[in-house]
């Protein structure tokens, strides 16, 4: 599927909401809901770049939308939340602008390494200074490489987004095909220019060895292979807090939905990594005060038609408190879902367990699958 896209210049901001122009498809990416591989709270980081002069590359990942501060200006220019190198030249007077193939470039560890299926290069705030064009490359290497070892001749790199004109300030969005899993990115901008933000949006591909080492592990983990199917309400915050690593640090960090003016109640269903034997869950409701969910109950299914089973009766929960929940007995199953009655929130979920042996043997073959 492509994406609607963006190209040349945006007006030269004139006062106002600086979003007030910009650029985006109504109605998102189709791949917008798909875990951000570059998010910095699964520990991605832009390793190098060629030239930050203006800004630093760090902004890239930087969480939420770019922050436009007409009046911040420093030594060295216009403050800008992004990534920003410096006028690109050519070689004399008699060719005064930057050759064809010139470009700087920023390398991106991702945070868990995975597939990736779209990618957003976000030009917020960025007018008349955005890339004429970008693409991205990615890499799978093995262990922890330093940004040397990545820049070696030997490494190869498989286009994800071959060179496209872009917009300022816009979201310029890019569907993705490689059937691949990726450690690195190379975002490479033609000729220079500032990016506001990259996503990375993709399904995270676990290390088998690792999970089967660990023993007992979090099933619905974020960085180990869970994910959210569905929810009931996505008003205040997403549902996929509740498997983001650590503990949560504010209100929104977590899960609230709207206050339920009906007899219903609001439910989370998670798929885990791979089927697994589940013995313990711990439900938090840090910084979830006169919101936290009153109860909160768990099903759980063992493969796509299986019936779902109570696995926790409804429980009574306390504000801002982490509880914890020894099964009666050891359960086997793929999918969960999640109960709160009737409203409120949850900052997270941590289901603990170890993988059963054809769980196991399914994550081999879908690492093989995918290049290793
Ligand atoms: N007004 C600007 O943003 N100018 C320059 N950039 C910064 N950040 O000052 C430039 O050359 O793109």
């Amino acid at each position: 599927m492509t994406c609607p896209s963006f190209t040349g210049d945006a007006e030269p901001y004139r006062g106002g909401d600086p979003y007030a122009d910009y650029r985006v498809p109504t109605g998102g990416f189709p791949f917008a809901d798909r875990v951000d591989l570059a998010d910095r709270r699964l520990g991605a980081g832009v390793v190098a770049a060629n030239d930050e002069f203006f800004a630093e590359r760090e902004n890239l990942l930087s969480p939420g939308p770019a922050v436009f501060d007409p009046g911040h200006f420093g030594h060295k220019g216009k403050i800008m939340d992004g990534w920003e190198t410096r006028r690109r030249r050519g070689t004399g007077a008699d060719r005064p602008h930057p050759g064809d193939t010139d470009h700087d470039w920023a390398l991106i560890r991702l945070g868990t390494p995975g597939v990736v299926r779209g990618i957003v290069v976000d030009t917020a705030h960025f007018r008349g200074n955005h890339p004429q064009s970008v693409s991205v490359e990615a890499t799978r290497l093995p262990g922890t490489p330093s940004p040397g070892e990545l820049l070696a001749d030997s490494v190869t790199w498989t286009t994800l987004v071959p060179r496209t004109p872009v917009g300022g300030h816009a979201a310029n969005g890019f569907t993705v095909t490689a059937e691949e899993r990726f450690t690195h990115l190379r975002l490479k901008q033609h000729p220079d220019g500032g990016i506001a933000r990259l996503r990375v949006h993709g399904d995270v591909v676990p290390d088998p060895d690792w999970l089967a080492a660990l023993g007992t592990f979090d099933l619905a983990a974020l960085e180990n292979g869970g994910q959210v199917e569905d929810a009931s309400d996505r008003f205040y915050s997403s549902p996929t807090n509740t498997i983001r690593p650590g503990r949560s640090r504010k209100m929104d960090d977590g899960w609230e939905t709207r206050r339920r003016r009906d007899r219903g109640h609001d439910w989370i269903r998670y798929r885990l990594v791979e089927r697994a034997r589940i013995r313990a869950v711990e439900i938090d409701t840090a910084y979830l005060k006169g919101n936290s969910a009153g109860w909160a109950s768990l099903r759980l299914r063992d493969g796509a038609d299986g019936d779902w089973t109570e696995i926790l009766p409804p429980a009574r929960l306390q504000p801002d408190t982490n509880h914890r929940f020894v099964l009666e007995r050891p359960v086997t199953g793929d999918g969960l879902r999640l109960g709160i009655h009737p409203d409120g929130g949850i900052s997270r979920l941590r289901v603990l367990g170890s993988l059963t042996d054809d769980g196991i043997t399914r994550l081999r073959a879908r690492l093989r699958a995918l290049g290793g």
